[in-house]
């Protein structure tokens, strides 16, 4: 073990004295060497919840044999989970033959749109699975998901009546250990798990990647304060999830707030561009970055990763740097991708889709217009850009195209996907676009932007800390005009 810095030594101490702590760590600032930390100064038995399993079993190997390391889903399947053993591992069918098992054979009409049972059936288990992360009780009306084109509170209200009754049956459904039509996945038993109000056996429970935790864990965690103590570790500023809108679960918990803000990851020029964004997003620290680390800001030929903002933006850089001959790989793989450039392809043969995003539409002109003109299309504009310029053939050669990360010359990723990642060099794509312009002018006559949002503000965060020696701000740039961050620095 390295020396502990002042921080991670006085977290040691603030957990020996046996408050519940809430510890706010910057990206690359030693979050799990401080856990080990905290564990190794005493014999009392903890837990630590991890994010996923690869987690769980590093950290396995870093923590004293007093902390039991386990995902929530493993500590889940434990109790409950097990049961459900013969439903887990039953094969994929497509929504709408579970839809039809379930009762679902006609369409119904809503509006001006008739929503026919694929729709429906999708519809149905994805308010399922809404249910199945929050911390309600109850299966209600609003945990069903809006779908694209019935955005009038009227016709989502129709929906909700349409489904509930379905959702429920599909709910019941899973509760039969032997057999069922619904799949059977391992957010159901996490939620039948939490459902009982589980206690989890320990002194004291360390709680990973807090920011991100969803309503139904958080619900778990918090309930066991009486006879645990607990830490939530996490960094609020990478909360990219928004499970609870902008107020991430750490910044509510009502505990000790401590802070780690030396990052091990990067030298002080990482660190002063990660502190204009943690500025922007109003974030509770700032970081310091190590001197010992090389680093250096500037434009990058030949980055390791290039890091997007959205999907299609991961997609439009992949095709380009495929043109330019590169050996490619994007995180995630690209069939969320390809299952678009289908949906296209199909919209544009003048068939309907079954991809659950545009059901609802009837030809590729239609989802242009919606994309163009409806508020809450906005965000399709890049897809329909992207088809409209390659053509989906291009989209599904250009996947087809990709390689795995140890052969590619360059990595893509979502900001999103790269999260608790680190690269050597990276680049920011240009899908971040800055903010809009508003009517305001300044003493020099130009237009003054609105502010930087939040979120915004978070993935800019979550990206520019990705690189440990190179970072090309790309897209980013234009926060180097932008007026407050102007003034700030
Ligand atoms: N006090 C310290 N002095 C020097 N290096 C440290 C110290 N604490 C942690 N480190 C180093 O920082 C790096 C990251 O630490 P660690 O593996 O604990 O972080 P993590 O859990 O992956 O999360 P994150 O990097 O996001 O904080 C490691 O290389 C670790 O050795």
């Amino acid at each position: 073990m390295h020396t502990p810095t002042d921080e991670q030594a006085h977290a040691a101490d603030v957990f020996r004295a046996g408050h519940h702590l809430v510890l706010q760590a910057g990206a690359g600032t030693g979050k799990t060497s401080t856990l080990g930390l905290l564990a190794a100064g005493t014999h009392r038995r903890g837990r630590y919840l991890a994010f996923n399993k690869n987690i769980a079993q590093d950290a396995a190997g870093r923590f004293p044999r007093t902390v039991l390391c386990k995902t929530a889903h493993a500590t889940a399947f434990a109790a409950v989970g097990h049961r459900y053993t013969r439903r887990l591992n039953s094969p994929r069918q497509p929504a709408w033959k579970t839809g039809q098992a379930l009762g679902i054979t006609r369409p119904v009409r809503i509006g001006a749109h008739e929503i026919g049972p694929r729709a429906l059936s999708h519809t149905v288990l994805r308010t399922v699975t809404r249910y199945c992360y929050s911390a309600d009780r109850t299966l209600t009306g609003h945990h069903v998901p809006r779908l694209r084109g019935l955005d009038t509170p009227g016709d989502h209200a129709r929906l909700a009546d349409e489904v509930m009754p379905f959702a429920t049956k599909a709910w019941a459904d899973l509760h039969n250990p032997d057999q069922g039509v619904v799949r059977f996945e391992h957010d159901h038993y996490l939620k039948m798990w939490a459902l009982t109000a589980p206690t989890i056996e320990a002194d004291f429970l360390f709680l990973d990647e807090a920011q991100d935790t969803n309503p139904v864990l958080e619900e778990v965690f918090a309930a066991q304060r009486d006879h645990a103590q607990l830490v939530m570790v996490g960094d609020s500023a990478q909360a990219i999830y928004g499970w609870r809108g902008a107020r991430d679960v750490m910044t509510g918990f009502d505990a000790t707030a401590l802070t780690l803000t030396r990052s091990f990851r990067f030298g002080p020029l990482i660190a002063e561009e990660a502190n204009r964004w943690l500025t922007l997003a109003d974030a509770p620290i700032r970081l310091t970055g190590s001197d010992t680390i090389p680093t250096d800001i500037g434009s990058l030929d030949r980055p390791d990763a290039v890091l997007c903002r959205t999907n299609i933006g991961a997609m439009a850089e992949v095709m380009r740097l495929l043109a330019a001959g590169h050996r490619v790989a994007l995180t995630r793989g690209g069939q969320q991708l390809a299952a678009l450039a289908l949906a296209a392809r199909d919209l544009k043969d003048g068939r309907r889709t079954s991809h659950p995003e545009l059901v609802l539409f009837a030809s590729w002109g239609e989802l242009q217009d919606y994309a163009a003109h409806d508020p809450a299309g906005r965000d399709l504009q890049p897809f329909v850009d992207l088809v409209d310029t390659h053509g989906p053939d291009a989209i599904l050669t250009a996947v087809d195209q990709l390689t795995d990360e140890q052969h590619a010359d360059v990595t893509v990723s979502t900001a999103h996907t790269a999260k608790g990642r680190e690269w050597p060099t990276v680049k920011i794509a240009d899908d971040f676009p800055p903010p809009k312009d508003t009517d305001q002018h300044d003493a020099q006559g130009r237009p003054i932007p609105e502010p930087v949002s939040d979120t915004d503000a978070r993935l800019a965060y979550v990206a520019v800390t990705r690189a440990r020696h190179h970072l090309d701000l790309g897209g980013l740039s234009w926060i180097n005009t932008h007026p407050p961050a102007a003034s700030a620095g």
